[in-house]
């Protein structure tokens, strides 16, 4: 039976390889970026990215997390360039985040973690037909990362979180639309990227990492709605989904790139 994995003792990141033994793989995200040793690489061109409002369509309560589910197939919301050599297509965007704000991400700097981490996700449509398709593939994925630290109220954030009252347990989906995704995104375009997974089963390596240097900010109210996200299901004893990060994984001899000096 698939194990029910999750971020518990018994079903958390220690166990995975078990199921998934990928996760013990060479190319396992996230990882520590050492900033002094990034490479600063001139040809990383700036990004690209074309968010439109009208492509975000639900909002869904997947166990672990939530998820904000993008119409990936006519008009799509796009990342292309920086280190890209396609146009990837954004699927859904979630968050990871932890117990308390001093942990909850999942990339760290330097050591540093920060409260949460924004992943919005996207597929090379111009090779794939489908993300899942596409996760198969080393150049099938894109990641686009901004951390979150605590601080200021975020506005773009604010319509998320509300709406996750209508999530509240496992399984349920509510529709969301009008959202524009490029709100939370930082005003600096400086990003690392390095080759890497994705970070929960099934851990394919097939994501290029995308992580801006500068966070954004959230209240400790907005993250602390995260926490009453349920993995159980409606009728079932309530079970707040308090952190679902997975720790940092070896580098093992991967290159990180600095789009600046
Ligand atoms: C092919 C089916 O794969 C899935 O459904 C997993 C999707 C999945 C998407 C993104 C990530 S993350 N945290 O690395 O951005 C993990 C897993
Ligand atoms: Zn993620």
């Amino acid at each position: 039976s698939s194990l029910n994995w999750g971020y518990d003792s018994h079903n958390g990141p220690d166990q995975w390889h078990k199921l998934y033994p990928i996760a013990n793989g060479d190319s396992q995200s996230p990882i520590d970026v050492k900033s002094g040793e990034a490479k600063a690489d001139e040809s990383l061109k700036s990004l690209s990215i074309r968010y439109n409002s009208d492509s975000i369509k639900s909002l869904v309560n997947v166990g672990h997390s939530f998820q904000v589910l993008a119409e990936d197939k006519e008009n799509p919301s796009v990342v292309a360039q920086g280190p890209l050599k396609a146009t990837y297509r954004l699927n859904q965007f979630h968050f990871h985040w932890g117990a308390s704000n001093d942990f909850g991400s999942e990339h760290t700097v330097d050591g540093k973690g920060y409260a949460a981490e924004l992943h919005l996700v996207h597929w090379n449509s111009d090779k794939y037909s489908s993300f899942a398709e596409a996760s198969k593939n080393p150049d099938g994925c894109a990641v686009v990362t901004v951390f979150i630290k605590v601080g200021s109220s975020h506005p773009g954030l604010q319509r998320v979180v509300e709406a996750l009252e209508l999530i509240a347990a496992k399984g349920k989906q509510a529709a969301f639309t009008n959202f524009d995704a490029s709100t939370l995104l930082p005003a600096s375009m400086d990003y690392w990227t390095y080759q890497g997974s994705l970070t929960h089963p099934p851990l394919l390596e097939c994501v290029t990492w995308i992580i801006f240097k500068e966070p954004i900010s959230a209240s400790s109210e907005q993250i602390n709605l995260f926490r009453r996200i349920l993995s159980s299901a409606e009728g079932e004893e309530a079970c707040p989904v308090l952190a679902n990060h997975r720790p940092t994984q070896p580098l093992k001899g991967r290159e990180v790139r600095a789009s600046f000096q």
